[in-house]
């Protein structure tokens, strides 16, 4: 064993190798972000698209797998995901609507899938996002499209009639809903807030930890927040990030009466990512009224082993009990088979859209 001063001497000398290994660390991520500013004036030279999803992906895997499980897998991911988000700022500013005010769940998948360095812009309801995103106000929209519990979002599916935009990238977020306010004390709340999914989500723990308090509706669980931060009488359901913006307190956190619970996102814009080797294709059709059509529609997927992973019908709206269709399937466009499929539906459909083709995002 050696002595105390030994010791000392020790950990003072690591401690300065630590600070050695951070400044090339940093060294290192000032070096990795010109080397892309560079990339991405060469890209606008060849008239070829900045951002490169299908590379970001593979620049992950390969960073993983070099890894060989060595430093903590999720936190490596998280931090080269990190680093490449940020990278991508140096060759365009990466402007990105969201459905707000800040610290909604669509908020943090706009930061999952942009990571923090770009310049988000909240706006009030899905149709804004989808607005600013085709007026190329903002490059990218996040619009939330299902949850495992409520199912679709009809606003999202809805407004593809009217803006032409495409599908550019699929998100999944966790819901889980914490209990906030200013005190942490349940004692102090007189009201709860939250948007009607939330409270709906976390009834039976409303019914037995507080009885007696009255709940109310509001827009969005981040306004709930934001009304509980000047109230104190004020208690909001929403998320952790909520809490941290806010600068709230946690009365009791995952208060949701089902775990499991998770949000997709799309993110919206006029991109057309390249194949990734695991993407998805999202298309919005119509059919005659006539035994077998969407049958006729399925088995072009089925005979060529497409897995569909979503099928929707919504009312067409211009004429009573009329549908349209939108469905999921895996793969891309740019593969042979799904292309074939297209061409093969579009002859069947009275009408068909390519809603996009795009990485598939990953659960946790
Ligand atoms: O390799 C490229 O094409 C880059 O632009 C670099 C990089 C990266 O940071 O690795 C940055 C942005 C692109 O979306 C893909 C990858």
């Amino acid at each position: 064993m050696k002595n105390k001063k030994e010791i000392e001497a020790r950990l003072k000398d690591l401690r300065e190798e630590i600070d050695k290994i951070d400044r090339t660390i940093l060294d290192c991520l000032k070096r990795r972000y010109a080397v892309v500013k560079e990339v991405g004036e060469l890209k606008r030279a060849l008239g070829v698209k900045v951002l490169d999803l299908s590379r970001e992906r593979a620049v992950i895997n390969k960073i993983l797998e070099e890894n060989q499980g060595e430093f903590p897998e999720k936190s490596l991911k998280a931090i080269f995901l990190e680093i490449v988000h940020t990278c991508r700022t140096a060759q365009e500013l990466q402007k990105v609507a969201y459905l707000g005010p800040e610290a909604t769940f669509s908020h943090m998948a706009a930061l999952k899938f942009f990571g923090r360095a770009a310049n988000f812009l909240p706006q009030e309801s899905v149709l804004d996002v989808f607005e600013e995103t085709e007026a190329e106000r903002a490059k990218f929209g996040v619009v939330p499209v299902e949850n495992s519990i409520e199912g679709t979002v009809s606003a999202t599916l809805d407004a593809f009639s009217d803006y032409k935009v495409k599908v550019c990238g699929e998100v999944f977020i966790p819901i889980t809903h914490d209990l906030l306010n200013q005190s942490g004390r349940k004692e102090d709340i007189k009201k709860v807030l939250s948007h009607p999914h939330a409270l709906a989500q976390c009834r039976k723990w409303l019914r037995k930890n507080l009885p007696s308090v009255p709940v109310e509706e509001v827009s969005s669980t981040a306004f709930a927040a934001r009304w509980a931060a000047v109230d104190p009488s004020v208690a909001a359901i929403a998320s952790p990030l909520a809490a941290r913006t806010y600068h709230l307190q946690v009365v009791a956190s995952r208060i949701e009466d089902f775990h499991g619970n998770v949000t997709r996102f799309w993110v919206i814009g006029k991109e057309n990512p390249g194949p990734t080797g695991k993407d998805k294709t999202s298309l919005f059709f119509s059919i005659s009224d006539r035994p077998g059509a969407l049958f006729e529609v399925l088995s072009s997927f089925a005979k060529r082993q497409i897995n569909l992973s979503k099928i929707e019908s919504r009312p067409a709206k211009k004429e009573p009990w009329r549908y349209h269709f939108f469905l999921d399937c895996e793969g891309h466009i740019e593969d042979g088979k799904v292309k074939e499929c297209i061409d093969e539906i579009s002859r069947i459909c009275m009408h068909l859209e390519w809603l996009g083709s795009y990485p598939a995002g990953e659960e946790e």
